[in-house]
């Protein structure tokens, strides 16, 4: 019987799996040719795949949940049944199903198309968030242009969207209590497979914010002797304008004027790859692949230099933030970014890039199967790659820089402006997910869903807004995930794994010794062209999420848990030359209470 029920069972999955593969299919490429042009006919074709697909992923659910699978031995094929049993927001009734999916590509529409009018020239009004918005914030160092972008990005986007936020959340809870979750973050965090995520993730918080403390003075110090003690305060929180970032989640766009030895070259590599004038979107994502195919895994499909969109398209409203997708077939990928010649495109480049050599690696998997062991390590891959891929000495030996030394003063400015991109992140991911189980848990109501944004930044972020705040701001909704139903918190588990991630490979690389770390220092590590190194990525890359997560952690990095320990040990330099130089300069650590207001 036993025998009967496990042939049965297989003969099931695989057929199960050809309607699963297929429909994912369909409603990927309705909703690839939604997202790259924006128009009224793509949107109601994507619908209509996408409510055709959730009926079939209904079906394929009553006869998972009908089937005797509980019974079976073979984990592998009731992991299987398992996953395919929970049908997410595809479990609401039809017409709620409908509206869910058009409330959140309303929003994606609004926040994609918003535009707003130049702070100098003012009868100029068609600059968008990418590039237009984003290059402002990144190169003006004028305090109230940049307030006025801030304020009116905020106002282009976020508030538009308020009015439809609440509906969006009632749909989402139904959605997560239809498959017998208590509400939508219960439903997300299943994906991480541990009843004491959350206090997983605070007690990261914990380890790591010390250093977070010691970066944010040092900051603080360095904006103050540039804006005045008038607009950045000795002891309060940052104005988040003046940070380089539409949401000041990373700062590296302030490191030229707040580098801890300015006269050393700074690792960025945007003025090169502009002057070099042989770099454009093509070259950047092949410099990414090359990398890839040194440590022994894929080149990226003919079909994806074809089909992907690196280029922000003309006179086509589409969706620029940078996304990377899997059409199911095994065969088609693609990228689709509004890419700039810049470093930190080059690095986005890397990051999307990661998410096509995950696909590519688990593409024999059952489409069940296709996604990361869990969201956080999707994320993580490309940004493994990077972390060697963005060090002096290897943009040296790409030719991106001229100047490698590494001697201490050197050493200290590649790490702040890494800990600018990697520690400045942790407390915006946290936050950006501490606001939305709130929200889904009911703590937090639309009467005061902007005021309690604030106060969780201010707590976690230590930042304030340039300006006084009210309910009538929806701030939540400037930040693309929060209006395109994008969980957030794979983010911050990235940027921790990735550095276990970093300092497994570089150990099969004979890169670095967990014995006698000093010998070969982490943040020295470059996996180019390192082959053991990429297998044993590889080899976890290839399981997709058909094992637990901490299962996946231990084939590449022999632990079981998450660890801040490699962060923390990457960046050690940093942290005692910050410590020693917010004695120096006596800056207070931390921040008190903001004077800016939020109405209620
Ligand atoms: C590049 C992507 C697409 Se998965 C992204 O959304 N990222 C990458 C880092 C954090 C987060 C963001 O931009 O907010
Ligand atoms: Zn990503």
């Amino acid at each position: 019987a036993a025998a009967e029920l496990l042939e049965n069972a297989q003969a099931v999955l695989n057929r199960i799996d050809a309607e699963y593969a297929k429909w994912s299919n369909k409603r990927t490429l309705a909703e690839w040719n939604y997202a790259s042009n924006l128009t009224d006919e793509n949107l109601a074709e994507k619908i209509n795949v996408s409510t055709a697909a959730a009926r079939v992923m209904k079906q394929i659910a009553e006869e998972v949940n009908a089937f005797p699978w509980k019974n079976l031995e073979d984990e592998n094929l009731k992991r299987q049944f398992s996953k395919l049993g929970i049908l997410g927001v595809a479990a609401l009734p039809e017409n709620s199903y409908k509206e869910f999916e058009s409330t959140i590509s309303q929003m994606e529409n609004i926040y994609s198309t918003a535009k707003i009018c130049d702070y100098k020239n003012r009868s100029r009004c068609d600059l968008a968030l990418e590039p237009e918005i984003t290059e402002i914030l990144m190169h003006s160092r004028d305090p109230e242009e940049l307030k006025h972008i801030w304020v009116e990005w905020r106002k282009a986007s976020g508030e538009q969207v308020k009015s439809l936020y609440p509906k969006y959340v009632e749909l989402a809870n139904t959605a997560a209590r239809l498959n017998n979750f208590s509400d939508y973050a219960a439903y997300w965090m299943k994906d991480y497979e541990a009843d004491d995520f959350p206090e997983q993730i605070e007690t990261l918080w914990q380890q790591l914010k010390p250093l977070y403390l010691q970066l944010h003075a040092y900051v603080r110090h360095e904006l103050r002797k540039k804006y005045g003690e008038s607009i950045v305060s000795k002891d309060g929180p940052i104005p988040a304008h003046l940070l380089g970032n539409a949401w000041a989640q990373t700062w590296s766009n302030i490191a030229e004027f707040t580098v801890p030895f300015p006269g050393k070259q700074l690792p960025d590599v945007s003025d090169a790859l502009v002057e070099q004038g042989s770099y454009n979107a093509t070259s950047i994502f092949r410099l990414a692949e090359n990398f890839f195919k040194s440590i022994n895994l894929s080149a990226m499909p003919d079909t994806f230099w074809e089909k992907s969109i690196l280029l922000k398209q003309k006179d086509t409203n589409m969706i620029c933030h940078a996304s990377a997708w899997d059409f199911y077939d095994g065969k088609d990928f693609r990228i689709k970014q509004c890419t700039r010649i810049n470093m930190e495109d080059l690095l986005t480049a890397h990051h999307e890039m990661g998410h096509v050599e995950y696909y590519l690696q688990y593409k024999h998997q059952p489409t069940v199967f296709k996604e990361g062991a869990n969201p956080g390590f999707h994320e993580a891959v490309g940004d493994v790659i990077s972390l060697s891929a963005s060090i002096p000495s290897h943009l040296k030996k790409i030719g991106l820089l001229k100047d490698d030394s590494t001697d201490r003063e050197a050493l200290l400015n590649h790490l702040y402006v890494k800990s600018l991109e990697k520690i400045v992140f942790l407390p915006f991911a946290y936050m950006m997910d501490r606001w939305r189980w709130d929200v889904f848990q009911g703590k937090v109501t639309p009467d005061n869903y902007n005021c309690n944004w604030w106060s969780l930044a201010e707590e976690y972020q230590g930042i304030e807004p340039p300006v006084d705040r009210s309910e009538e701001d929806f701030d939540p909704g400037s930040k693309y995930h929060i209006i395109a139903d994008v969980e957030y918190i794979r983010y911050y588990v990235s940027f921790v794994i990735q550095f276990q991630f970093h300092k497994a490979l570089c150990t099969k690389a004979k890169q670095y010794d967990p014995k006698n770390p000093s010998a070969n220092p982490l943040h020295q590590c470059d996996i180019y062209d390192n082959k053991d190194a990429g297998n044993l990525l590889k080899s976890m890359l290839e399981l997709g999420s058909s094992k637990p997560w901490p299962d996946a952690m231990e084939k590449i990095a022999g632990q079981r848990q998450m660890d801040s320990a490699g962060l923390l040990e990457y960046f050690k330099p940093l942290t005692d030359w910050l410590t020693e130089e917010n004695k120096r300069t006596n800056e207070y650590i931390g921040w008190k209470s903001s004077n800016r207001k939020c109405v209620q």
